[in-house]
């Protein structure tokens, strides 16, 4: 328990093109704080990393995220790139794993409550960072209910890719 009372539950990724590693450092600096995350998991990119490692295209972050989700190494990610498309596409190629794109507070909300999405992705060229940053603390407050009438709808999906 905390001081607040929550019980830290949650871990978190976090990841970044070159594009998105700015957000990507601010957001993860907030997780860390926050106390209904108990680990948060840096996967780059950083601008210490070597120029090669630095300039890493967004779809290797998406995939490596997404990955790591279905391997069970994490719950849940939190992903920048210019616009959030990129990385969204990539993580959204693994089996299992939804992720959305949304930079505003009501689209947050249902991409867990009615999507199930493990992924959220923003655009460090789209939304602000102070937006960036609410929207990344109302979104670790989210968890989906099995029991709603959105489960039925996802169960189409998971029959779909079988898993
Ligand atoms: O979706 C892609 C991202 O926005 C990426 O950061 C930038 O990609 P680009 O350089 O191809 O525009």
């Amino acid at each position: 328990m905390t001081a607040a009372g929550a019980v830290p539950v949650l871990r978190v990724i976090v990841g970044a093109d070159e594009a998105g590693v700015d957000y990507k450092n601010r957001v993860m600096e907030d997780l860390r704080a926050d106390p209904l995350v108990a680990d948060v998991i840096d996967i780059g990119v950083n601008r210490s990393d070597e120029p090669d490692e630095f300039s890493k295209p967004y779809p290797h972050v998406g995939i490596t995220a997404g990955e790591m989700i279905r391997d069970g190494q994490a719950d849940r990610a939190i992903l920048f790139c210019g616009t959030g498309i990129g990385v969204a596409i990539a993580a959204n190629k693994v089996a299992g794993v939804r992720a959305a794109t949304a930079h505003d507070s009501f689209s947050v909300e249902r991409s867990v409550l009615s999507n199930n999405c493990q992924v959220l992705t923003m655009g460090q060229r789209v939304v602000g960072l102070e937006l960036a940053r609410r929207l990344a603390r109302e979104w670790v407050g989210y968890t989906f209910d099995p029991e709603s009438a959105s489960a039925g709808k996802l169960n189409v999906l998971s029959d779909y890719e079988g898993c």
